[in-house]
Order: C-alpha cells, then structure tokens, then sequence
C-alpha cells in the first residue's frame, strides 16, 4: 500500500526500491472484496448498523485485535443476507502481516480517486470498506516539504483535532504521519464546495439562501474559530464545503494561524479574498530575507488579526449575492490602491454603492455588508457581534414587506 502511494505521488522506480529496502517487510497488499474462502471470523450485521458511525462493524482497532487474535490470518468476513436490502458481504483478506508506516490507516478504504490537485496536497475520496462511509484523505507528499511546512501540517492536524464536533468545520477522522506521506482523513463533503453551488445557483445567490445557507453558518463557525484563537486566513468558495446534511462546513486550515502562537505577520491566502491590512504584508520568503538581511525579528514586525477572516467573509457575501468579485486585481500592490478606491472616501464608495443599488438586496443586508468591508481592522465588528446582526435572521416574508 505504501507503495500505491508512493507512486501515486509520481515516486521513480529507484526511489521505491531504496524505499522497499529500508523496509524489510514483503509489500503490503489489499485486494478489496476478495472473499477468504476459509474466514476465521464471521459476524453477522445488519447493513443499517454498518452505516452508523459507532457501529460495531469492526474498525480499525477491532481489525488489529482480531488480527492478533488470529496471528497470521487475517480475514474478517461479513456476511449478511436481507429480503429487502439484498445480501451484504465485505471481507477483507491479505492484510499485511507487519504493519506499515503509512498504509495502515488506509487500509479500511477502497475506491481511491484524485479530487483534487492542491498546491502541496492531494485530496483523495475513498469509501470505508465495511461502513461505506465518504471520507476524503489529504495527502501531502513530506520528502518535498521544508521544515515549517511539516509544521504546517503538524497544526493542521492539531486544529482539525480541536475542532471535532463541531459545527461548521470540516470532521477529521484521523492522521498518519509516515515518514513520505501524511495522510488526514477527513468525512467527506458530499455536497460539494460553494463554488459549485454558486455555480449551480446561476453564478448568484437569491439572498434568504445566501444568508440561510451560508452566512449565517460561516460567522457562527468563525465565532468558534476566532474565539479558539484561530484564523484561518484562506476563506474563500473553494474552502466552503457542503456534507451529506446540506451544511457547511470550512476546510483547508494548512495556512490557520493560532493566534499567540503563530505570528500573524505573513501573506497568505488569495488575493481576491485577502483583507488590506494583509495584502500589503510581506510573503514568508521576503520575511526570511528580511530577518537574514537585517536581523530584525519576525515577532517585531506589524501584525494583523482574526479581522482578515471577517473581510474575506464580507467578499464571499458579495460574490453570492451579484455574482461578482467586489476588488480584483493583478498584484497586491494593484489590490491594495483598488481597496481603497473602492471603499474610502465622504460616502460609500463603489463597492458599496453598488451593493446599495441592488434592488435584491434589503436594508439589512446592505448594512450588514457596509459594516464588514471597512478598510481598518478595528472598524470591522467580531465573528461574534454579526452573530448577533438582524440580516441573519432574514427570511423570505421579511423581503416581501
Ligand atoms: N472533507 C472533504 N470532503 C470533500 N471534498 C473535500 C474535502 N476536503 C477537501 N475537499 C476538496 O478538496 C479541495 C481542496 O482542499 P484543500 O484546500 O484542503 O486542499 P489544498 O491542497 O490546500 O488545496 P489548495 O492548495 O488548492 O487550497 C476542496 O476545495 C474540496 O473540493
């Protein structure tokens, strides 16, 4: 298994072998839905049990006890037949007989497919093999990544862990760290990223769905974020996701800061999303320069806070409701001076004059938005005060009035 991945990755032949001999155990092989003709384990399920998340269909850990209990054989055969649900059979056989640094979590999923292609991850969607469940795995290849990348992923995971059960953040399920591969398997959105429902929607949102299916659940999962310290720092419409139950939830927190940890002095995230105290920020490479050149420490440079989360949010609003980015530009240098031309000035500027003119758009939701997108930081009300804001309540007899 760990060498599917190492290819997987695009790994060259020599680089296996020198793997494959630092690793004296025979490689690991899965063969999905095989049927071990001789199982020394049966048990019977109903499949509606196997669904629910605590089943006690035999996870990871009841594997691993019934592989000891085995010794060498393992084989966990599951057989059920129902009138109305059909027959139900899942085995699995082969398993490896030493355990692999990388392949065992993975071990319970099957139909890999590559979803996406990140900058340093792939995310791949697979199924449990005995519960069925959609889960995505976020793999990161580790022998191309530099130190503070490793640590990246390090609070990735740690955040990911903090936020279990909660609302509006995407669920981890479970990490292995290898030493090529990290793999963080997380329940899978199947209800795709907001990009896709915006696209579905006809590139704009009507603004009780933007306000009831969005809006609402990203301040209260940024409430929850920012109140643990954490800024995410990348929200845009592609971190939006939607799981089985139609909620949102927030991916990708590989760049997330852990405020009083991590200093907040970096560029990060999109340009289109990103706040202006932020867009004028140096990248991590020139701060590098700057702490070798000049000997400065990082910690001494300006800092910026949650606030950027609460302008990207206050962009992504925009966009749901006309279909448009409110700033575009080519450079941070360009989207600074477009930042401000947009919204500085006596009267609302043009952004906001625009979002004003939308016939679409209550008084309420324009006073939502006017208090958002403000140029300072400070002007910017908390995750937790928009909570609290009247635009949030809004329903569809509201905009008849
Ligand atoms: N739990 C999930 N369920 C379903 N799809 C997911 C899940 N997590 C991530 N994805 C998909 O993978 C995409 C990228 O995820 P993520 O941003 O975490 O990876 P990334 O490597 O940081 O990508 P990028 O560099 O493009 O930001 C998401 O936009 C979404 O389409």
């Amino acid at each position: 298994m760990l060498f599917f991945w190492l290819r997987f990755f695009g790994y060259r032949q020599d680089k296996l072998s020198a793997a494959e001999d630092e690793d004296d155990a025979a490689p690991a092989t899965i063969v999905p839905g095989r049927y071990c003709s001789q199982p020394r384990k049966s048990i019977m399920y109903h499949p509606a049990e196997i669904r629910i998340e605590h089943s006690p269909a035999p996870l990871d850990g009841d594997l691993a006890t019934a592989r000891r209990g085995t010794q060498r054989r393992a084989a966990i055969d599951l057989d059920r037949g129902d009138s109305v649900l059909g027959s139900l059979r899942i085995s699995v056989d082969a398993l490896p007989t030493r355990q692999h640094n990388m392949s065992v979590p993975l071990h319970s999923y099957t139909d890999f497919t590559i979803m996406h292609k990140g900058r340093l991850s792939k995310i791949v969607s697979a199924s449990h093999k005995f519960t069925g469940e959609e889960v995505a795995i976020k793999m990161y290849d580790r022998t191309v990544m530099s130190a503070i990348q490793l640590e990246d992923i390090a609070r990735e995971i740690d955040i990911l862990v903090m936020a279990k059960g909660v609302d509006g953040i995407v669920q981890y399920e479970k990490a292995d760290n290898g030493k090529y591969l990290t793999a963080i398997v997380l329940k899978g959105c199947t209800g795709g990223t907001l990009a896709k429902r915006l696209a579905n929607a006809g590139g704009r949102m009507p603004e009780v769905m933007c306000v009831r299916d969005v809006v609402k659940p990203l301040v209260s999962a940024l409430a929850w974020l920012h109140e643990h310290n954490v800024v995410h720092r990348n929200l845009k419409p592609q971190h939006i996701l939607f799981d089985d139950e139609d909620e949102l939830r927030i991916c990708d927190f590989f760049i997330a800061a852990v405020m009083g940890k991590t200093a907040l002095v970096g560029r990060e995230g999109s340009l289109a999303y990103m706040a202006p105290e932020m867009v004028t920020k140096p990248t991590d490479d020139e701060i590098f320069h700057e702490v070798i050149d000049n000997g400065i420490s990082e910690t001494d440079l300006p800092s910026y806070n949650e606030k950027v989360d609460i302008w990207s949010l206050g962009v992504i609003t925009v966009e749901l409701l006309t279909g448009h980015k409110p700033f575009i530009a080519n450079t941070p240098g360009e989207m600074a001076a477009v930042q401000k031309q947009e919204l500085q000035g006596d009267r609302w500027g043009g952004v906001l004059d625009f979002i004003r003119d939308q016939e679409f758009l209550s008084l309420s939701g324009q006073d939502f938005l006017s208090s958002i997108l403000r140029i300072d930081p400070r002007d910017r009300p908390s995750a937790r005060a928009l909570m609290a804001h009247p635009w949030l309540d809004t329903v569809h007899s509201d905009l008849e009035a």
